[in-house]
């Protein structure tokens, strides 16, 4: 919500003033180049900051006797006005140590003169100033609001400059390059405001009256120029200009404009006669011009020639990212109300939406009635049999705006018949609370009595079509509706050949068998990854969990009165090859770091864990909950199980039969339930625990598990989750 405000106010300022900020930015680019492409710049002296008005004022005035005034430039090159020892007129830059002339005084460059006018003023005068001024405070509104956003997005200031993950490129560089503007950005504009503020109303800076006491001025003791102490002490570097006396008279005196004050000079004693120092505001406003102008040094100069740049670049890619935002308005053919397929969306910045999309124009082909809309537009769905939420994650693990209500609305509606429902979290490893919104939403709806899981939440790390493609298939074979692979950029599936090592299938007792393949080239699959089958020979896959054990891919399989792939490989025998592909299932793959891991798995859902215990070279402690029908069901997996407990891949093994006589008849739940204390434990101790099997197991389990979290560590399970310290993979 809060990131919503700060979007809301930084997107409506720079709108509403795009305009004149754009001829603020481009015309202060080509100001920002007045002081570097300068002519004059290469009058400078060197150690000019060094020189004393006693070094110079001599060597001038011997020089040019009748000098009228002396100004030093932004750019610390000297210039007099005067008369020679000839009498002939000069207005010229000179050596102030030497007393040379440099070359003739140039007037400020017309093109530059006209860039200055209309940057300060529109040629509108004092409504031009005011409206540049008014555009200068929005442009430092604009960079307060996009510090605030820039300190949310990378979860604290202390984060600003921790890595950007690359949405795209105009999002990406309108944060990377904001990271290093925001500092100039706000300078010009708190700078620009203040100039604008300070001489609305005047033009020039207010006069200053050395008051004078010509009664009082001394004509004792004489000293030449040179032994003034006062012009010993003052540099020219801090001297704007110089007024010389009129004539040799005591009464006329030098007026020496500092940059913080004024003074008068008795040409004769160097007593000082008179002196005013300007005004705080005055002193802060000739700091801002200079700032503002680029005439502190050359390096600042461009520092604002490329913030200049930058504005221009964050008005450009500001536009893109608002124009993507926009650009997802949802077109539906059906209402919600008489839709079977419901598709909501959650999205901050639209890309979800792309593949929302593609799934929507999927089933639409099909002639499904589908509706898709923002999740925070959830209702009653009277026609609805699958719901499907695709959302991404925002800030700090939290939901994306245009689903900010979705837990109050699913509160207030539940759906009066059942839905089949699977959720779709979109987000990045790159933060620590992976996809969290998606597991919370997956959370709540099984919470619903109307809600039936149909897949599990699956989640896809930074766009990966590949990822997505997994859980379109997923869903696909739930469901019972094929989605072409043309929906999403699949990779061609450049099948392989696996050829059958061994297979239990004609010994199975409890219509479960094992299956072991090998693949015909090198392996390249971890457990946890899913081998697809084509077993009709067409666009038809089917997905399996494998286990890696001996180096061969092995299958735990159930086989299904009517299962197209379960029949396939339940009729193959040792000897025979089939043509596959491995499917990466990274999030599914036995953890690197974790402390312990804790395996819970019904049915055929052990596959993955057979070959991750059997591989766990680490010793990483790893325990195995598993619950099956009846005693004899493990009979095959008994020597893996076995000789891991022997050699501790494996620490512990629990089961609980759900077939066995009424006695002992438990569910793997109430093992967990038992067990809370360790599980507490697991997780405090960054322990991971690792889910296999069927959706309802993963929904008891998960429930049990969520209590244990809230009583005795205090957070959701959707925390967990989110940090890959709980891991699932069930169907
Ligand atoms: C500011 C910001 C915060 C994010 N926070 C998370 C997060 O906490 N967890 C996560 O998994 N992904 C996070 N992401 C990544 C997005 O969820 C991911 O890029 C998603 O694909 C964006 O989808 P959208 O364009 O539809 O909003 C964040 C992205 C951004 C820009």
């Amino acid at each position: 919500m809060i990131i919503s405000l700060w979007r809301y106010s930084h997107l409506v300022l720079a709108v509403s003033s795009f305009l004149f900020l754009t001829l603020a930015a481009v015309t202060g680019l080509i100001l920002a180049f007045e002081p570097v492409v300068n002519p004059t710049n290469t009058y400078r002296v060197n150690d000019f900051s060094q020189i004393t008005l006693a070094q110079t004022l001599p060597v001038l005035k011997t020089n040019y006797p009748d000098l009228i005034d002396l100004t030093v430039e932004p750019n610390n090159v000297v210039s007099i006005n005067g008369s020679d020892a000839d009498g002939k007129n000069i207005h010229a830059y000179v050596n102030p140590l030497t007393g040379k002339l440099l070359g003739d005084y140039r007037e400020k460059n017309a093109f530059f003169q006209w860039t200055t006018t209309l940057h300060r003023s529109l040629f509108l005068h004092e409504t031009g100033r005011l409206i540049m001024g008014f555009t200068a405070f929005i442009l430092l509104l604009i960079t307060l609001s996009g510090l605030m956003l820039l300190i949310q997005r990378q979860r604290g200031i202390k984060r600003i400059f921790t890595r950007i993950v690359r949405e795209d490129f105009a999002q990406y560089y309108h944060v990377v390059l904001s990271r290093w503007a925001i500092i100039p950005i706000i300078i010009i504009a708190f700078t620009g405001a203040h100039l604008s503020l300070n001489r609305f109303g005047s033009k020039e800076a207010p006069k200053v009256n050395l008051d004078v006491n010509i009664d009082d001025i001394k004509t004792q003791p004489a000293q030449k120029l040179a032994d003034f102490t006062l012009f010993k002490n003052i540099k020219l570097s801090a001297v704007k200009s110089i007024e010389f006396p009129f004539s040799e008279d005591v009464e006329e005196y030098y007026v020496i404009k500092l940059k913080d004050r004024e003074l008068a000079v008795n040409q004769i004693t160097g007593d000082v006669l008179s002196q005013v120092v300007y005004p705080t505001s005055q002193q802060l406003a000739d700091l801002s011009l200079s700032i503002h102008t680029g005439n502190i040094n050359i390096v600042w100069a461009i520092i604002l020639a490329l913030a200049s740049a930058n504005i221009l670049f964050f008005i450009y890619s500001g536009f893109c990212i608002t124009w993507k935002r926009r650009a997802t308005s949802i077109k539906n053919k059906y209402s919600a109300k008489e839709s079977n397929f419901i598709i909501l969306v959650g999205s901050e910045n639209g890309s979800t939406f792309r593949f929302a999309q593609a799934i929507y124009n999927e089933l639409d082909s099909q002639g499904k009635t589908v509706f898709m809309g923002n999740m925070n537009h959830y209702a009653l769905f009277p026609k609805a049999e699958q719901l499907l939420v695709i959302t991404s994650t925002y800030g700090l693990g939290e939901a994306p705006s245009n689903a900010q209500k979705f837990k109050s609305l699913l509160e207030q509606y539940p759906q009066n018949q059942s839905v089949q429902f699977s959720v779709v979290g979109f987000g990045s490893h790159a933060y620590p609370d992976f996809c969290k919104f998606a597991f919370e939403v997956n959370h709540w709806l099984l919470h619903q009595q109307w809600a039936k899981p149909l897949v599990d939440v699956h989640t896809i790390n930074d766009k990966s079509e590949q990822e997505f493609s997994i859980w379109a298939e997923a869903w696909s074979q739930q469901a019972g509706i094929p989605l072409s692979p043309k929906m999403v950029k699949v990779e061609p599936a450049s099948l392989e050949a696996f050829e059958v090592m061994n297979t239990t299938s004609e010994k199975s007792v409890d219509d479960t068998f094992l299956i072991r393949f090998e693949a015909k080239r090198k392996l390249r699959a971890k457990s946890g990854d899913l081998l697809a089958i084509y077993p009709a020979n067409d666009h038809r896959e089917r997905l399996y969990s494998v286990g890696i054990c001996e180096k061969q891919i092995q299958l735990s399989v159930r086989l299904h009165p009517e299962g197209l792939g379960s029949g396939f490989l339940h009729r193959l025998k040792a000897g025979e090859t089939i043509q596959a592909r491995v499917i990466q299932n990274k999030h599914f793959h036995f953890p690197k770091k974790a402390t312990s891991v804790v395996m819970i798995c019904n049915g055929t859902g052990i596959a993955p864990f057979l070959g991750m215990i059997s591989q766990n070279k680490r010793k990483v402690p790893c325990y195995l909950y598993g619950g099956f029908r009846q005693q004899i069901s493990l009979e095959k997996y008994a020597p893996i199980l076995e000789s891991s407990l022997e050699n501790k891949g494996l620490i512990q093994f629990h089961t609980a039969f759900s077939r066995e006589t009424a006695l002992n008849k438990q569910y793997i739940g109430e093992l967990i339930a038992r067990d809370r204390d360790f599980i507490a434990q697991t997780l405090a101790s960054k322990g991971v625990i690792m889910l296999c099997g069927s959706l309802s197991m993963q929904k008891g389990v998960i429930e049990i598990i969520d209590k244990i979290c809230q009583s005795q560590l205090g957070n959701d399970v959707s925390f967990y989750q989110s940090r890959s310290q709980i891991l699932m993979d069930c169907y």
